[in-house]
C-alpha cells in the first residue's frame, strides 16, 4: 500500500499521461461525464460541477436537469444540455396525490427516463448537485444507480442526492450496504450526520465498544467540527512541511471521525470524500461486478413518498456480520491536509463533486493507468485526495486576490489552472512524491 502522498504524486504522474500520446487520443478519451443536477431552484450547481469536471480535463460533460435547460446551457455552454422537465411534471403530479406514488409507478417513471440515461456514452455518472429533493429526484437517483450497475460505470452521489439516498434507504425502498454498484459519496456535514444515523451506525456495537468515553456519535460530530482551527494548523503545517504522514500528531478526535467513516464505508459499501474544514478521504476496493447479468440495487416493493417509518424489509447487517461476511474489504480512510480559504462561499462543494467525477471517470476511461499503481486502493485514494487537493488550493489563491468578495465562479476560474497545475508538476523534476508546497507553488504560478 502507497502511503497518502505517494499516492497522491503517482495519481499526478499518471494522470496526465496520455496526453504524451496524443494522437491515440480521440473525443471523449480523457472522460464523457453525465451530470444529473439543477432545478427550478439550483442552476449554479450543476454548472458549478460541470465546468470544473470539464477545467480538470473532462473531454464531455452532460447535463441533464429537471429545470428549463437554459440557464445552465448559458452558464455552461460547454455542456451538453438535456432537459428532463417532462419527468418533474410527470411526478409532480404524484406528489400532489395523498397516497403518494405506489411502487409500480415510480418503476414506470424510472423506466421512462432509463432509456434516456443508459444512451449516454459516459464513463461516469455524477448526481446530486442542486438536484432538489422532489420525487422526480428521486427516480433520476434509483434509474442512475440502475445504468451504474449496467454500464458497470462509477457513480458520485453529492448533495441532495445523498440526501435522497438516505430518504429511500429510510423509507426501505434501498438497503445498506448497496450491492454492485460503484459509488463515491461526497457528503458535507449534515449529509455525513444523515448517512451515520439512516446507516444505524450508532447502534452497532463496535461504535458504542469503542466509544470508551461514552460520548454520543453526535458529540463525536461536534467535537470533529470544533477541531478546524487546530488541524487547520496542522494541515499549514504539512501543507508546507509537505509531511502529510505525521500521523502519530493527529489529534485523536480527528482519528474518531476516520474511524467513524471508515465504519460508515464498510456500512454502506460506498466510498467516501468527507467534505469539511478537513477533507477525509476513505476509499474501499472498487465494486466488483458479479460476472452474471446483474440485477437493479435492491428496492421493496412499499410506496416510496409519505411513509417516513417505513422500515427496510431486511434489518441492515451488524457491522460484525459485515466484516465477517466480507474478509477482503480493505478500506482506507486518512484525512486531506491542505490549505483552505477561510471564505465559505457556496457551491465550493459542487466543484469537489465535480472534480471527483472527472478522476474516476478517467481512472476508468483509460486503462493503461491501471498497471502503474501497485492496487486499486492507492490508485482511487490519490485521485480523490488530488481532486480535493486542487479544489482547496484553487480556493485558497483566489482568496488571496478576492479576500471576503471571494465567489465560487471565481474560485472555478482558478480551478481552470489545476489540469496545467498537474501536467507541469508531472513533467518537472520535483522529488518524489511531490511535495504539497511544490504543488502549491506550480499552482501559484499556473494562476499567475
Ligand atoms: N448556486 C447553486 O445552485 C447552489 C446549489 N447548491 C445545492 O443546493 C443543494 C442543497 O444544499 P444546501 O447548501 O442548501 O444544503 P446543505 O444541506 O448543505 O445545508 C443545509 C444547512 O445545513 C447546515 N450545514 C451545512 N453544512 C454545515 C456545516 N459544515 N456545519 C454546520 N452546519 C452545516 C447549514 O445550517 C445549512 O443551512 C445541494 O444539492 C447543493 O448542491 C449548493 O451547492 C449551493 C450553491
Ligand atoms: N470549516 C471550513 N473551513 C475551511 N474550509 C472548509 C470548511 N468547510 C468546508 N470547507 C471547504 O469547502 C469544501 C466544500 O465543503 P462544504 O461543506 O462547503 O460542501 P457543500 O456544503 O457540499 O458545498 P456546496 O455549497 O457546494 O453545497 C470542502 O471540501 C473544504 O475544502
Amino acid at each position: 500500500m502507497l502511503t497518502f502522498q505517494e499516492s497522491v504524486s503517482l495519481f499526478i504522474k499518471t494522470f496526465v499521461k496520455p496526453f504524451e500520446s496524443p494522437e491515440k487520443l480521440h473525443k471523449g478519451s480523457s472522460g464523457r461525464i453525465a451530470f444529473i443536477g439543477g432545478c427550478d431552484e439550483y442552476i449554479g450547481a450543476p454548472s458549478f460541477a460541470a465546468l470544473s469536471s470539464l477545467f480538470l480535463g473532462c473531454d464531455y460533460a452532460y447535463v441533464l436537469c429537471l429545470s428549463n435547460p437554459n440557464p445552465i446551457r448559458m452558464l455552461c455552454p460547454d455542456a451538453v444540455v438535456i432537459e428532463m422537465k417532462k419527468l418533474y411534471e410527470i411526478a409532480r403530479e404524484f406528489e400532489f396525490q395523498e397516497s403518494g406514488i405506489s411502487s409500480s409507478d415510480f418503476f414506470g417513471l424510472s423506466s421512462r427516463v432509463y432509456p434516456t440515461i443508459n444512451a449516454l456514452r459516459v464513463n461516469a455518472l455524477s448526481i446530486g448537485s442542486g438536484l432538489g429533493r422532489s420525487l422526480a429526484a428521486k427516480v433520476m437517483l434509483y434509474t442512475c444507480m440502475k445504468v451504474a450497475q449496467h454500464k458497470r460505470i462509477p457513480m458520485v452521489v453529492d448533495g441532495d442526492g445523498i440526501t435522497l439516498l438516505c430518504d429511500m434507504v429510510r423509507d426501505g425502498w434501498l438497503e445498506f450496504p448497496i450491492k454492485n454498484v460503484d459509488i463515491t459519496l461526497t457528503p458535507n456535514f449534515r449529509e455525513l450526520l444523515a448517512l451515520c444515523i439512516v446507516s444505524k451506525i450508532f447502534e452497532s456495537d463496535e461504535i458504542r465498544k469503542d466509544d470508551h468515553k461514552k460520548r454520543s456519535v453526535e458529540d463525536i460530530f461536534k467535537e470533529f467540527m470544533n477541531i478546524s482551527s487546530q488541524t487547520f494548523s496542522l494541515s499549514q503545517a504539512v501543507s508546507t512541511s509537505g509531511d502529510a504522514e505525521i500521523l502519530s500528531s493527529l489529534d485523536d478526535r480527528l482519528k474518531d471521525a476516520c474511524s467513524l467513516i471508515t465504519k460508515l464505508c464498510k456500512l454502506t459499501n460506498c466510498s467516501i470524500l468527507s467534505k469539511g474544514a478537513i477533507d477525509i478521504v476513505c476509499v474501499k476496493e472498487p465494486v466488483k461486478f458479479s460476472a452474471t447479468k446483474s440485477t437493479a440495487p435492491s428496492v421493496s416493493d412499499s410506496p416510496v413518498c409519505r411513509t417516513p417509518s417505513k422500515q427496510p424489509k431486511q434489518p441492515v447487517p451488524s457491522l460484525e456480520q459485515m466484516i465477517a461476511h466480507d474478509r477482503d474489504f480493505e478500506i482506507v480512510c486518512k484525512p486531506v491536509y491542505s490549505l483552505k480559504s477561510p471564505c465559505r462561499a457556496a457551491g465550493q462543494g459542487d466543484i469537489i463533486a465535480g472534480a471527483v467525477s472527472t478522476v474516476l471517470a478517467s481512472l476508468n476511461a483509460i486503462k493503461v493507468r491501471q498497471d502503474v499503481f501497485p492496487d486499486e486502493i492507492s490508485k482511487r485514494f490519490g485521485g480523490l485526495a488530488c481532486a480535493s487537493i486542487l479544489v482547496s488550493i484553487a480556493a485558497v489563491l483566489t482568496y488571496h486576490k478576492y479576500s471576503i468578495g471571494l465567489t465560487t465562479s471565481d474560485i472555478l476560474k482558478s480551478f481552470k489552472f489545476a489540469g496545467k497545475t498537474v501536467e507541469k508538476v508531472s513533467k518537472s523534476s520535483v522529488a518524489f512524491p511531490t511535495p504539497f508546497s511544490s504543488l502549491f507553488k506550480y499552482f501559484n504560478d499556473a494562476v499567475e
